[in-house]
């Protein structure tokens, strides 16, 4: 089967003044569909470059990024844009919430920029909001809620429409640890039952130990574990 995602030497450099700091060099990656995929490294490790990338927010310096076949580079501004809006989910650290509207509203916007027929909105934010425990909540705008609950507003948004593959930077960094499980729960189910593949970075031990798939930053390189199953 095709990988989903497959990343070949791909190189990110940045100017800073005069002088070029490479973050990524020679990244290789090939993600099967149906993963719960955790991205670890040390702050500064280039994590959120390379979720840049995989979300084709930005383009690598050289090197190759595939997403289900498509070389991602040779396409051009509003090929990336079509390609994240309808196939792509993005929780990211400022979570894009629109401000005068409710979380149902926030996750109904999210269906509709997605493409994702009117007649399924209805089901889809009830079911995404409650997978992320905000049903009580569902009227409130985003002012009238915690940092964490606007984290979740912004997963229930990212996850409603089943995207091909979901980028989530951190998704949760602002959770209390039974919240966090009970997310990375959801993401479990949602990778099981529907066909799509979420990549998140983390930096909780906790999470990291109950992830089958665990990809490093490191030294500018990526490193691949397999969990072993202890029992
Ligand atoms: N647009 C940019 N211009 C210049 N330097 C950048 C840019 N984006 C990122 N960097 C640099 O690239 C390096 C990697 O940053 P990145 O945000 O990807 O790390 P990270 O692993 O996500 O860190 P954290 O865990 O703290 O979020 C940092 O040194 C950062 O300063």
């Amino acid at each position: 089967m095709e990988p989903i995602i497959k990343v070949e030497n791909v190189v990110k450099s940045f100017n800073q003044g005069s002088k070029k700091i490479d973050v990524l060099d020679g990244i290789n990656m090939s993600i099967e569909a149906n993963q719960l995929i955790a991205l670890r490294g040390r702050s500064g490790s280039g994590k959120t470059t390379l979720l840049n990338l995989l979300g084709a927010l930005d383009r690598p310096t050289s090197g190759d990024i595939y997403f289900d076949g498509n070389h991602i580079n040779k396409m051009n501004e509003k090929q990336r844009s079509e390609l994240r809006r309808t196939e792509m989910g993005f929780v990211f650290q400022s979570y894009g919430l629109v401000p005068l509207m409710s979380v149902e509203e926030n996750v109904e916007f999210g269906l509709r920029i997605a493409g994702v027929p009117r007649s399924e909105w209805k089901e889809k934010i009830a079911e995404s909001i409650e997978l992320v425990g905000l049903s009580k909540r569902k009227k409130h705008r985003p002012f009238e809620l915690s940092g964490g609950e606007q984290q979740r507003v912004a997963i229930a948004r990212a996850i409603a429409s089943k995207p091909k593959v979901i980028l989530a930077d951190e998704p949760t960094a602002e959770l209390d640890s039974k919240m966090a499980f009970r997310i990375i729960h959801a993401f479990q189910e949602i990778v099981k039952n529907s066909s799509t593949t979420i990549i998140m970075t983390t930096h909780d031990p906790g999470i990291l130990e109950i992830l089958d798939h665990v990809y490093t930053l490191e030294d500018k390189n990526i490193a691949y574990r397999k969990q072993e199953i202890i029992v």
